[in-house]
């Protein structure tokens, strides 16, 4: 388990007596400031590493981390307005500061007149230089003390000086400054005072204080005044009065902030760290030859294993290496294809083994470290990987944070850059707004499903091109087939309609990339796509060994053109940090600390308390969360049994596919053989909702085999027969989709109207100017309008005892339209809650 600073520091001061050591060690403030506050120079005993310290629940990015240097911010990189500290705890604040007031009756009553000068000092008048020199001189003085032998003074002394009301009021101020102090409060994390405990003690430290005061203390903190100065010099009096008051709340504190410390997480993996692993960074853009060359690697190896972001592309590369004559196995959270006497395996990047040992490993699209929901999956591969050599591929995004990781762990890097084989070329021309101008190769790139098939519907429509769909929801299977008859030249798909998901793992042939929008919904509202995604799908566009070796670009509009060239161009980000997720373990470890709460409050604790490096971030979990919170009704099910169910790839978006997850673990949990219960479709769709039906069932199904592969097997007795279903509904939807003419099913009836009449598809308007417009107030449908409907389906989704997890957007769009759902005479929960409830009374049935 990794050893945070601040552990060190505790464990090096585990008695009060060790700490006082370490501090008595600078018993000059000067001292402190001057050799503590140079970055540049360390502490030659305390070599504390720089390291943050991070509240995962405020996302707080706390930088140059050094216990006790005195630097302004030497735990945040915030400011002192940002700093969240003591908002995260206001109410306690609030009343720390609210019973200033009554501050009065923690020191005997002084008068204007009762001023009484301890420090023995004659009246200050005006060019008493003596008078000033000496002042100086015992403010020096106070400054210099060892803070734990003022501590120990004011906890001994009988009874308090008594102050003027002046010295009182800017005392009075200077504790409140304190109180409020985010630098403090982010310096008490490092002696495990809680940043929600930190205003209770600062205010009993204040208690403390002025039942104690000392004139002389009172007189140099009156001369330094609010702020910062002020802070410094109380703190580690402070910290003194903590560690002797608060012993068990430092504790508490501690053990939990132990318990949930995700601190240099390349010592999570000892056996790897011991390895001298040679990395190899294949660095360039897309159509570079990275994989190509990382894949020669790979297939020279004795043993080997390709790590893929997609199924996809673990399966595309288990069919390459094969085909050439060297033995891979597969292996996805799906599906497990052991090839006899293979050395190799392509697996997903989830499914890696670190406790396997590899002479060669590839991990594929290495920028997917600093993917939100996804990176901790690649960091835990790059950490943990057991390999001699790890060929990483991917853009520059993360090669200056995969070599700070190298310098951590030890790990030689080899860098090797790369260009594209050909320049990708932007038509300045567009396609002037009109689909008819597609021609044979293009690709049009459409970020949601409805225009997918509006586009589609479109050119078939109005040309004689034919289009082949890749989209996300469609199984591997079905965007290979589609990928596979648009590379066919002697067929008349020669039109590829493809959302975002085509930009990884398909080797298509395409010569152009066309994009219908270059803005997207982000399950918020609609954004910009963001630039490293519009390089990754644009250069998809002229593929080395393809019919179309030079790649051109482009967007449906002339309006977007200027977006898609400014994205072209930008340079990559430089990514500052990757993902990071807890191991059950951790997380189990975690969970002793709070036996009576929800596992979904137990994430939630555990992202509140997490410590993390400067380089990492805590993955993305909300639709973690929103499973668990589904799962809380199942009874029986253990810690590990709720992690793993929570990581079942389902789309939270959809009921249906959510119930039938809900009915997988119960049944489950009930010791009860896991039934699919699902009816096979008989044909294809003949519409969209069956066409979605289609894709939902291959879902769940999909859902299925993973469980199947992640749980007992016995559980899941019907392995063979999901498989077999799971095959044949994937041919069916890709004959569906050679077939489909049907409009997709729009939220907005009058929108369809409009439609037919401008000539059968919607003429999209650059969603980016749309922002603009929206923004100047020119359209109708404004942002309050949003809102409303916002609301209305936020309420809709927030049935059943508050599951929580959202609406079914597909179902709200496919059957009914907004103003239903809006009016409250249709609930999309309704069925689905009901089969839910049943579904957890009994199990063993099934109930769509
Ligand atoms: N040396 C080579 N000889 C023959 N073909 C090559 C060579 N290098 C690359 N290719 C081919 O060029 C195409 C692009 O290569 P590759 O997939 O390795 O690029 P990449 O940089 O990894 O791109 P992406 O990130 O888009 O996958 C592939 O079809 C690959 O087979």
């Amino acid at each position: 388990m990794a050893r945070g600073p601040a552990r060190r520091l505790l464990s090096l001061c585990s008695s009060r007596k060790d700490f006082t050591r370490f501090r008595t060690a600078f018993p000059n403030k000067d001292l402190l400031r001057s050799d503590f506050s140079n970055p540049s120079r360390k502490s030659p005993i305390f070599a504390i590493p720089l390291r943050n310290f991070l509240c995962a629940a405020q996302f707080r990015d706390l930088a140059n981390y050094r216990f006790l240097s005195f630097q302004r911010h030497p735990f945040s990189s915030l400011t002192d307005n940002e700093s969240p500290s003591l908002n995260s705890a206001a109410p306690v604040l609030e009343s720390v500061v609210s019973e200033d007031d009554n501050a009065n009756d923690l020191v005997p009553q002084v008068t204007e007149e009762d001023v009484v000068n301890d420090l023995g000092l004659e009246p200050e008048e005006p060019g008493n230089k003596n008078l000033d020199s000496q002042k100086e001189l015992n403010f020096v003085q106070i400054a210099n003390r060892d803070p734990i032998e003022i501590y120990r003074e004011l906890r001994d002394a009988p009874r308090p000086d008594k102050l003027s009301k002046r010295d009182w009021d800017v005392l009075i101020e200077v504790f409140r400054g304190f109180s409020k102090s985010g630098w403090a409060s982010n310096q008490a994390l490092a002696v495990y005072i809680g940043a929600a405990f930190y205003p209770t003690a600062a205010h009993s430290f204040r208690g403390f204080f002025f039942k104690k005061c000392k004139t002389d203390l009172v007189k140099y903190l009156v001369s330094l005044g609010t702020g910062d100065e002020a802070d410094k010099f109380l703190f580690p009096i402070f910290v003194e009065f903590c560690l002797e008051e608060f012993p068990e709340e430092i504790k508490r504190f501690r053990v939990l902030v132990e318990s949930a410390d995700l601190t240099l997480p390349h010592t999570w993996f000892p056996f790897a760290r011991a390895m001298k692993r040679k990395i190899v960074y294949h660095c360039g853009p897309t159509n570079s030859g990275k994989t190509y060359n990382a894949l020669q690697s790979f297939m020279e190896a004795n043993k080997g294993v390709y790590c893929s972001p997609l199924r996809l592309l673990a399966m595309e590369v288990f069919d390459k290496v094969n085909g050439l004559g060297v033995y891979c196995s597969l292996l996805t959270g799906q599906e497990k294809k052991h090839v006899p006497f293979a050395n190799h395996v392509a697996c997903t990047v989830e499914m890696v083994s670190v406790d396997e040992l590899y002479d060669v490993a590839v991990i594929d699209e290495i920028q997917m470290m600093a993917d939100p929901a996804r990176g901790y999956a690649w960091t835990r591969a790059f950490l943990g990987l057991k390999a001699d050599e790890i060929h990483v591929c991917g853009d520059p995004s993360v090669l200056g944070i995969v070599r700070k990781i190298c310098s951590d762990t030890g790990d030689e890097l080899v860098e090797q850059h790369y260009g594209r084989f050909k320049p990708l070329v932007v038509e300045a021309k567009t396609l002037l707004g009109d689909l008819k101008n597609v021609k044979s190769g293009d690709c049009i790139v459409a970020f949601s499903r409805k225009e997918i098939f509006e586009v589609k519907l479109a050119i078939e429509k109005h040309t004689k091109h034919r289009c082949c769909v890749i989209y996300g929801a469609l199984p591997p299977e079905t965007r290979r087939q589609q990928a596979t008859l648009f590379n066919d030249d002697n067929n008349e798909y020669d039109i590829l309609v493809a959302s975002d998901a085509v930009g990884m793992g398909l080797n298509l042939h395409i010569r152009r990339v066309v994009f219908y929008s270059l803005s997207k919904y982000n399950g918020d509202k609609t954004v910009p796509v963001p630039a490293s995604q519009v390089k990754q799908i644009a250069g998809r566009a002229g593929r080395r060994g393809s019919r179309y070796p030079e790649g051109l670009t482009t967007t449906l509009h002339l309006e977007d053109l200027d977006y898609l060239i400014e994205c072209l161009k930008s340079p990559f980000d430089d990514v500052k940090k990757v993902g990071l997720f807890p191991f059950f373990e951790q997380v189990e470890l975690f969970a002793g600390q709070f036996p009576s709460i929800t596992f979904a409050q137990l994430l939630e604790k555990f992202a509140e308390n997490c410590r993390l490096d400067g380089s990492y971030f805590l993955c993305h979990h909300n639709h973690i969360k929103k499973i668990a919170n589904m799962l809380e009704k199942v009874q029986g099910l253990s810690l590990e049994d709720r992690f793993n169910f929570c990581f079942a790839p389902v789309n939270i978006r959809d009921p249906k596919a959510m119930y039938h997850l809900l009915r997988f673990a119960s049944s489950y949990a009930n010791m009860l053989p896991v039934n699919i219960a699902m009816g096979m479709p008989k044909c294809t769709a003949r519409n969209d909702t069956e066409l979605l039906d289609l894709e939902t069932k291959h879902q769940i199904l999909s859902m299925y085999l993973w469980l199947s592969n992640h749980f007992e097997k016995d559980k899941f007795p019907y392995v063979k027969k999901a498989e077999a279903m799971a095959v044949d509904i994937a041919e069916l939807l890709g004959e569906s989709l050679t077939k489909a003419s049907w409009k997709p099913e729009s939220r907005n009836a009058g929108k369809s109207k409009k439609q037919e009449k401008d000539g059968g598809y919607d003429r999209p308007m650059s969603l980016i100017k749309l922002s603009q417009k929206k923004k100047e107030g020119a359209l109708p449908n404004g942002p309050h309008q949003d809102k409303r409907k916002n609301a209305a389906f936020d309420s809709a989704a927030s049935i059943w005892n508050g599951t929580g997890f959202s609406q079914p957007a597909n179902i709200n769009q496919q059957t009914k339209p907004d103003e239903e759902v809006m009016m409250g005479s249709w609930h999309p929960f309704d069925e689905f809650s009901i089969a839910c409830k049943l579904a957890l009374r009994f199990p063993e049935a099934c109930y769509v």
